[in-house]
């Protein structure tokens, strides 16, 4: 597939740009607008439509496409439908209009994160289907609310439900990360998120005097054994050319709340910290871990979660994983150079890998910055378009793995 000029843009860019002018944006997502955009592609492509209200006003959206073999187990593609916040004054263009420069960039927030994907399933079905295919696997398109904080109204809850159950998922694909270079980078695990606050409490009184066993004192101590704890990783991770960011533990302070006045001690005062745990860490040492930096800061600095991700799990790659298999042979079968590595940060792959199906997340776009959550998100339509191609070599060889062991 190649890129038009403006007087005729390939049709599944003006589709693209049409899903990014809706209005999916976190802390108040139009999300009714995103399920009747979703109910009529799955009118236009024949496919069936059902929506399972997983909270109220929190709809997944899941489009079927039947395959020949209904003994086997599906393919599962999954996206998330609302997008993260803008700085508008930030942006060169309006993050909601979808504009196309002259040399084919797309600027809209969600045209990476993830947006582009969802319109790329939907691209390739078409495709596929309009070619007269079919294969023996059903491929479900799920379209999923609230990832971008965190899923709980999303896949969280979709993955307990029975409609979950009956889709019988045995493979998924999901979101990961552009590439600058050349090749496609695969994400296999991610790291857990662990958001802590800390909480010290110690004398209060006039802020003229030298109280001893104050709560600052205690929480900057912890500070301290975190941020240090941060530089070792960091370092560990610099010194190691076969590290990658998601194979090490980060942490960043990211909140410092207490105090109400200059000459006042304050009793409490807390410090919240957002850790990604890479999945190779012994959680329950981990935890002991962050005990024993608060007893040793003194009496009274005790510990919360915010969130505390407990089931880490590794999709693996090598050809016993029979999904890999034919995932990373249709991509060589392309040309395409992969990197495989653990994602960073978290998506809603965490939720299906927790309950037993394995998934790759994968964003197809190389030669591109990584800018989801950032400025001027961006995408060109060339490597857009280059997407739907690399999902119709893709879709087909993952719906026609052959029945494995535990199917027949
Ligand atoms: C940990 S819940 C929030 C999930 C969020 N996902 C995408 O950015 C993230 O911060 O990784
Ligand atoms: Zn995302
Ligand atoms: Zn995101």
């Amino acid at each position: 597939m190649t890129s038009k000029g403006p007087e005729e843009e390939h049709p599944s860019v003006t589709l693209f740009r049409q899903y990014l002018r809706i209005r999916t944006v976190q802390p108040k997502p139009d999300y009714g607008a995103a399920v009747a955009f979703l109910e009529e592609r799955a009118r236009q492509l024949g496919l069936s439509c059902q929506k399972v209200e997983v909270a109220p006003g929190y709809v997944v959206t899941v489009l079927t496409w039947p395959g020949t073999n209904p003994t086997l187990s599906s393919i599962l593609l999954n996206s998330h439908t609302d997008v993260v916040p803008v700085f508008k004054e930030c942006w060169s263009h309006d993050p909601f209009e979808a504009f196309k420069d002259s040399e084919g960039y797309i600027y809209a927030r969600g045209a990476q994160d993830m947006k582009c994907i969802s319109i790329q399933y939907l691209e390739a079905v078409r495709m596929l289907k309009m070619e007269g295919h079919q294969f023996p696997r059903t491929i479900h398109m799920t379209f999923v609310p609230d990832e971008e904080v965190g899923g709980h109204q999303g896949m969280e809850l979709f993955v307990q439900r029975p409609e979950f159950q009956a889709l019988r998922a045995g493979f998924a694909l999901d979101e990961g990360l552009a590439n600058p270079t050349d090749a496609f980078t695969v994400f296999y695990s991610e790291r857990s998120p662990w958001w802590v606050r800390v909480t010290s409490t110690g004398k209060p009184g006039h802020g003229s005097r030298f109280i001893e066993d104050t709560a600052a004192e205690k929480l900057h101590k912890v500070v301290s054994s975190i941020l240090a704890f941060r530089e070792k990783e960091w370092q560990r991770l610099q010194s190691n050319p076969h590290l990658k960011e998601g194979a090490v533990t980060s942490v960043n302070l990211t909140k410092l709340e207490g105090g109400v006045a200059y000459n006042v001690v304050p009793a409490t005062m807390s410090a919240s910290f957002d850790f990604r745990v890479a999945p190779d860490v012994d959680l329950k040492a981990f935890e002991e871990q962050l005990q024993s930096w608060c007893q040793a800061a003194g009496e009274g600095v005790t510990f919360e979660f915010g969130q505390k991700w407990m089931q880490p799990q590794v999709t693996p790659t090598d050809d016993s994983n029979p999904w890999w298999a034919a995932f990373s042979r249709a991509c060589k079968d392309m040309n395409l150079t992969l990197e495989p590595e653990i994602l960073p940060a978290a998506t809603d792959s965490r939720y299906l890998r927790a309950v037993g199906v394995p998934a790759l997340g994968f964003s197809p776009m190389n030669r591109t910055p990584v800018l989801l959550h950032d400025h001027d998100e961006r995408l060109h339509e060339a490597v857009f378009l280059r997407g739907v191609d690399i999902y119709t070599r893709l879709l087909p060889a993952l719906a026609s793995v052959p029945a494995l062991p535990s199917e027949s």
